[in-house]
C-alpha cells in the first residue's frame, strides 16, 4: 500500500523545511565565491582526538569536494608522535614550538606521519567519499627543505633534522586536484643533501597555500582562535592584519608561534585570507566557509581596521 501523509502533518512540517532551505540559500554567495577554488586545510594532531569530530571533519571535506571546491589537506600529528616516541623510550623536547629532531626521532616522526596519521586521515575521508589520496612532502619533490635553526633570545640554536622549506613543486598536487582527488599531505621534506626533514605542519600548509594560489588557508586546532592575552584571558582576536600580526608574533608562545607565522607567510605570500579555527566544534570548516558567522581568528592583508591591544 502506498504511504499516506495527512495534510495537517505536511503543513506542520513546512516551517522546518523552509528554514532548511534558507540555510542552503544563505550558502549560495559563498558557494559562488569559492567554486573551483583551492582551499588548504591544516588538520592539527590535537583536532583529531575525538571520534565524532573526526567524522564531522571527513564529512566537511567530502561536502567541500562535492560543492566544487578543491580541498588540500596538510595533516599534523604532534600528540601521536609524542606517544610513539614515548613508547620507544625517546625523549622529546620543543624549542620555539618546533620538535628537536634527532636522527632516531626523525625515523619515528616519518613513520608516524606518513605510515599512521596520513593513512588514518585518508581512510576516514574515503569512508564518506572516494577522493582522498595520501602523499608525503618527499613525493615528486613536493617539499624541499634545508636544515633550520631556531632563534632563542636572538641566538641561533640547532634543533636537529628540522626543515626550512626552500622549494615547493606542486605539479603532482595539481594533477591530483585536476583528477578530482583530495590530496592528504604529510609534512616531511626531502633535502638536496640526501636527508629527510621534519617540517612543522602549519609551516608546510602555508608554503603549499602560497604555491597553489589558494583562496584560503584554514588551520584547525584545539582552541577557539588566537587569544589576546593567553593564558590570562580567553578573549579571541576575531581578525587582524598582517602588520599587527607581525608586531604580535614575538609575544606569542608555544604551538601558536608556527601557526600564526604560517598565517602571516600565507597572506603576505598572496593568499587572500588565513583562519585559525577550533577543530573541537562540529562542522567548524563548513561554518567558516559557507556562513558569515565569525568563528576563530582571521588574518587579512593589512590594514583590516583598528589595531588590537595586546599585552605579552
Ligand atoms: N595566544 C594563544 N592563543 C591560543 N592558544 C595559544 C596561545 N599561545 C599558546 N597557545 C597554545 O597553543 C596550542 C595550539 O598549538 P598546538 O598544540 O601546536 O596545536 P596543533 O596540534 O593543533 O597544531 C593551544 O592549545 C594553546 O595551548
Ligand atoms: C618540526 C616539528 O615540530 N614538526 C612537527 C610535525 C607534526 C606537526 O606539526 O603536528 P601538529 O600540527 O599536530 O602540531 C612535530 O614533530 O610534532
Amino acid at each position: 500500500m502506498s504511504a499516506i501523509t495527512s495534510g495537517a502533518e505536511i503543513r506542520g512540517n513546512r516551517a522546518g523545511v523552509l528554514s532548511k532551505a534558507e540555510t542552503l540559500i544563505k550558502a549560495l554567495p559563498w558557494l559562488e565565491r569559492f567554486h573551483g577554488k583551492t582551499v588548504v586545510i591544516k588538520y592539527g594532531g590535537h583536532a583529531m582526538s575525538d571520534e565524532e569530530l573526526r567524522h564531522s571533519f571527513a564529512e566537511d571535506i567530502v561536502f567541500l569536494r562535492y560543492a566544487g571546491l578543491k580541498p588540500v589537506i596538510v595533516h599534523g600529528g604532534g600528540p601521536q608522535i609524542n606517544a610513539a616516541l614515548a613508547r620507544n623510550g625517546i625523549d622529546s623536547t620543543f624549542t620555539a614550538g618546533l620538535r628537536v629532531t634527532t636522527p632516531e626521532a626523525m625515523e619515528v616522526v616519518r613513520m608516524v606521519l606518513t605510515g599512521q596519521v596520513q593513512r588514518d586521515v585518508v581512510g576516514l575521508i574515503n569512508r564518506h567519499g572516494p577522493f582522498a589520496l595520501g602523499m608525503s612532502g618527499e613525493d615528486a619533490n613536493l617539499l624541499t627543505a634545508e636544515r633550520k635553526q631556531a632563534i632563542v633570545d636572538g641566538e641561533p640554536v640547532d634543533i636537529g633534522q628540522v626543515g626550512e622549506i626552500v622549494e615547493v613543486q606542486v605539479g603532482a598536487v595539481r594533477a591530483l586536484l585536476d583528477d578530482g582527488r583530495v590530496p592528504v599531505i604529510s609534512s616531511i621534506a626531502r633535502g638536496d643533501d640526501g636527508q629527510v626533514y621534519n617540517v612543522n605542519a602549519d609551516t608546510a600548509a602555508a608554503a603549499l597555500a602560497v604555491a597553489l594560489d589558494a583562496a584560503k588557508l584554514v588551520v584547525l586546532t584545539d582552541v577557539d582562535g588566537l587569544y589576546a592575552n593567553w593564558p590570562d584571558s580567553d578573549d579571541v582576536i576575531d581578525s587582524l592584519g598582517t602588520d599587527e600580526l607581525a608586531a604580535l608574533l614575538p609575544s606569542l608562545s608555544a604551538g601558536m608561534v608556527p601557526k600564526m607565522e604560517a598565517c602571516l607567510t600565507a597572506v603576505r605570500g598572496g593568499v587572500p585570507q588565513a583562519h585559525v579555527l577550533d577543530g573541537r566544534v562540529l562542522h567548524s570548516l563548513l561554518l567558516e566557509i559557507f556562513t558569515d558567522e565569525g568563528i576563530g581568528t582571521m588574518v587579512l592583508p593589512s590594514p583590516p581596521g583598528d589595531p588590537v591591544e595586546v599585552t605579552a
